[in-house]
């Protein structure tokens, strides 16, 4: 039996979940493969034939970042392989991001069996500062890994499946953003939190670390510095360049204060029962 995991993972959050779900896979007797988003391109056969997929990601903004989205809607018509999805999040939203990530690998002909959010270190720039669940995920939230793979294995041998629609959030934001264009509501959420990425080329060691961090490849070779498209994630940042620049040669410059950011987030927030509904095959 075979199973892959294909995630995506900027500060380690989601690997940790990834390599704990892999490891818990593999004691139940599947051959496993963790497979990175960048690399899915070059390693299709490791997406072919396959028992279990399983997709991963960190929630952007309250949803998958987009590029995740694309991927699933890249993938080959599937007949009834069994998928789950799980997201980190830093403890604010984890919106629709596994219902948005569910459907879809519905739409392709998956059998989806499961969504986990389970909460990180908040790795946005403003969460860092406030050291917002630093820690996160530990102990307690890898045992709700390992009793969530459990379930999708029994989910799987017994063919049961879950209708994504079971994974949309009761959040009254992302309940009343559903019918209007995606770039609109997201453009909603991060106008008042969003950074402008500057750059500074005297900084630069012309690594092109940045470049190869990218998770959208935004960041091209230029003639002498790399070249930044801003477009990002659809418009957003993620600050992953930021993060990996060895010369510190970005830096971000934010509109507001902490505390706007505290302010802006609060009404939008997921409720204590939100946040603790888990989605399994029952
Ligand atoms: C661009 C961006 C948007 C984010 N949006 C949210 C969000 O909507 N809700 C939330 O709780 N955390 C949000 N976060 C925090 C991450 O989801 C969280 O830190 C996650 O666990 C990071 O996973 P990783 O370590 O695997 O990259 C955001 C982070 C970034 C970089």
């Amino acid at each position: 039996m075979r199973a892959t995991i294909v995630y995506f993972s900027q500060t380690g959050n989601t690997e940790k979940v990834a390599y704990e779900l892999a490891d818990q896979l593999q004691r139940a007797g599947y051959e496993v493969t963790p497979l990175l988003f960048e690399d899915v391109a070059d390693f299709p056969e490791a997406l072919q034939g396959v028992d279990l997929l399983g997709i991963g990601f960190p929630t952007f903004f309250g949803y998958p970042p987009q590029f995740v989205l694309d991927m699933i809607a890249g993938l080959d018509k599937a007949d009834g392989t069994g998928a789950f999805v799980f997201t980190t999040y830093g403890g604010a939203t984890a919106g629709d991001s596994l219902y948005d990530a569910a459907s879809a690998l519905a739409k392709k002909g998956y059998r989806f069996l499961g969504g986990l959010k389970i909460e990180g270190a908040d790795n946005y720039p403003q969460g860092i500062a406030l050291r917002i669940n630093a820690g996160r995920p530990d102990g307690t939230d890898m045992n709700a890994v390992d009793e969530f793979a459990g379930k999708i294995l029994d989910a799987l041998r017994s063919g049961r499946s879950l209708d994504p629609e079971k994974l949309a959030s009761t959040n009254e934001f992302f309940v009343g953003s559903r019918n209007k264009p995606r770039q609109e509501v997201l453009r909603s959420i991060f106008k008042n939190v969003q950074g402008k990425i500057v750059f500074d080329d005297k900084q630069c060691l012309f690594c092109e670390t940045c470049k190869k961090s990218c998770p959208t490849k935004s960041i091209t070779s230029g003639e002498a510095f790399p070249e930044f498209s801003w477009t990002c994630i659809g418009g957003m940042h993620c600050f992953q360049c930021i993060r990996v620049c060895p010369g510190k040669a970005l830096h971000a410059e934010f509109p507001g204060t902490i505390e706007d950011y505290q302010k802006f987030w609060a009404p939008i927030s997921d409720s204590p029962e939100e946040k603790r509904r888990t989605y399994v095959a029952a």
